[in-house]
C-alpha cells in the first residue's frame, strides 16, 4: 500500500550530484518502496536535468542555497565545497510530510528499507570517523517549520563545528550518542565505504548485511571511470579493495541501465541546447576540483579529464580534418539510429565516463541534426567557425 505522507528525501545542488540523486531516486524504486521521493534542487540545476529528475521523483522541489560560507573549518575537513549542504537542513520544511528520511545523493540503497520509518526523529547511524557522533548522510526526521527555525537560528548563534550540516546537526541533536539507543541505526543503513578497508574483517563479517551504502568522501562515484565491459571502475583498483569495487561497479550499472536511457530520451525530447550542455562541462570543471579518482587528476591540475571534443571550440569529426571542408561535405555517413547509438557506447564504453556519456549524447543530437538537414549554417558551422577550425587546424 503507497504511503503517501512519509518520504525518501535528497538534494542536489547541480547536474552532477543530480547523477547520483537518480541513481539513488531509482534504487529506491526498484526495490519497491511504497514511500515518495522527493528530491530538494537548487536554482543551479538545469532545465533538463529536473525534467528528468521529474521521471524518477514524485515531487522536484526547488529550494534556496544555504551556505555555511565557513571555508576555515571546511579547509579542516578538506572539502570547501561543503558549505552548501546547509541546504539540506531545508528538508525540515517539508511539512507535506510527516515523517522523512533523507538520504545524500551519494547513497545507494541495496534492498528495501522502508522500515526505517518505524524509527521516530532524530535517528541516525554513527560517523566512521568520530563513532559518537551520526553521520548526516542517512536520517529520520519529523518536517516541523519550528524545528527549521531553530536549526536556522542555531546555525546563525553558533556555526557548524566542521562548516557543513553533520557538524551543525550533530550540535543540535547533542544527545543523540547517549539519550536513546532506538535511534541509532544500525551501521548497515549508513555503510561509509571506508570502513570497507579500515575494519575488513568486520566487513567481512556483516558485509552482506548492508543495506545502504555510502560512497563518502571522494572520489564520488560519478567522478570515477567505468569500464563496462569489465566491469571494473579504471583505476580504482591499486586504491581500494575489491569490495569497494563491486559497491562502484553496482552503482555504475545502476547508472548504465537505468539512469543513461532517461536522459538519452530527454535529450532526443528537448533537442539540442548547447547552452545546457556547455553549462553541464562548466560545473564538472569548476565544481569538486579534487575529487577525481583518475591519477591525472592533481590539485594543482584541478577537473576532470575532459573528453578532447569539449575544448568549447566547435567540434569537426577527426575524420574530416585537413579535407577541403564545407558544409555540405560534412554530412555523416548515413547509419540507423540503433547502430549509431551502439558505436557511441562501443567507443565509449571503454572507458566510459559521465562526462563521455554527456558528450556521445551531443553528438548524437548533431548527427541527427545533419541527418535531417537541420544545419546551423549561421552558427556552430558558419563560415567563420569552419575557417577558424581549419586556421588551427592548419598552424
Ligand atoms: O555541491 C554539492 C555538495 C553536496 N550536495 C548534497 O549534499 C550531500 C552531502 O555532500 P557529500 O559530498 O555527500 O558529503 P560526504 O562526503 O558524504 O561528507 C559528510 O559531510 C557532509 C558535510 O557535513 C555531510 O553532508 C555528509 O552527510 C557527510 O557524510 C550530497 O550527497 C548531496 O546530496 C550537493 O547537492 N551539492
Ligand atoms: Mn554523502
Amino acid at each position: 500500500m503507497p504511503v503517501t505522507d512519509q518520504a525518501f528525501v535528497t538534494l542536489c545542488t547541480n547536474d552532477i550530484y543530480s547523477q547520483g540523486a537518480l541513481v539513488l531516486g531509482k534504487s529506491l524504486r526498484n526495490h519497491e518502496t511504497s514511500r515518495k521521493l522527493v528530491v530538494m534542487i537548487t536554482s543551479q540545476v538545469s532545465g533538463r536535468m529536473r525534467a528528468v529528475l521529474g521521471k524518477v521523483f514524485d515531487e522536484v522541489l526547488e529550494v534556496d542555497i544555504l551556505d555555511s560560507a565557513d571555508l576555515v573549518r571546511l579547509s579542516l575537513l578538506k572539502r570547501p565545497e561543503l558549505g552548501v549542504t546547509f541546504t539540506k537542513i531545508q528538508c525540515w520544511t517539508l511539512t507535506q510530510y510527516t515523517k522523512c528520511v533523507y538520504m545524500d545523493a551519494d547513497t545507494i540503497p541495496l534492498r528495501n528499507i522502508d522500515e526505517l520509518f518505524d524509527r521516530e526523529e532524530f535517528s541516525a547511524a554513527p560517523d566512521s570517523g568520530w563513532p559518537d557522533c551520526f553521520n548526516s548522510g542517512v536520517f529520520v526526521f519529523r518536517p516541523s517549520l519550528d524545528t527549521f527555525r531553530r536549526l536556522l537560528q542555531y546555525a546563525e548563534d553558533n556555526g557548524s563545528f566542521d562548516g557543513g550540516d553533520q557538524g551543525l546537526l550533530n550540535s543540535f541533536f547533542s544527545n543523540w550518542a547517549t539519550a536513546d539507543i532506538s535511534k541509532h541505526l544500525p551501521f548497515i543503513y549508513n555503510l561509509s565505504i571506508s570502513s570497507v578497508y579500515t575494519y575488513i574483517p568486520a566487513f567481512k563479517q556483516f558485509g552482506s548485511e548492508a543495506k545502504v551504502v555510502h560512497f563518502i568522501g571522494t572520489p564520488k562515484p560519478w567522478n570515477c571511470k567505468y569500464n563496462p565491459q569489465s566491469k571494473w571502475v579504471v583505476e580504482e583498483e591499486a586504491l581500494n579493495g575489491e569490495q569497494h569495487q563491486l559497491f562502484l561497479v553496482h552503482w555504475w550499472e545502476t547508472y548504465i541501465s537505468d539512469i543513461l536511457p532517461l536522459l538519452t530520451e530527454q535529450e532526443e525530447f528537448d533537442g539540442t541546447d548547447k547552452h545546457q550542455f556547455g553549462r553541464i562541462e562548466l560545473q564538472m570543471k569548476s565544481e569538486n576540483p579534487s575529487s577525481d579518482c583518475s591519477k591525472e587528476a592533481q590539485p594543482d591540475n584541478p577537473g576532470h579529464s575532459q573528453p578532447s571534443s569539449s575544448s568549447g571550440q566547435p567540434p569537426l569529426d577527426d575524420s574530416l580534418q585537413g579535407q577541403d571542408l564545407l558544409p555540405s561535405q560534412l554530412s555523416p555517413q548515413p547509419v540507423t539510429e540503433d547502430s549509431f547509438h551502439m558505436a557511441h557506447l562501443s567507443k565509449s564504453v571503454s572507458e566510459l565516463s559521465i562526462q563521455e556519456a554527456e558528450e556521445a549524447l551531443k553528438m548524437e543530437e548533431e548527427r541527427r541534426k545533419w541527418e535531417e538537414g537541420h544545419i546551423d549554417y549561421m552558427g556552430k558551422y558558419s563560415f567563420d567557425n569552419i575557417q577558424k577550425k581549419l586556421d588551427r587546424f592548419l598552424q
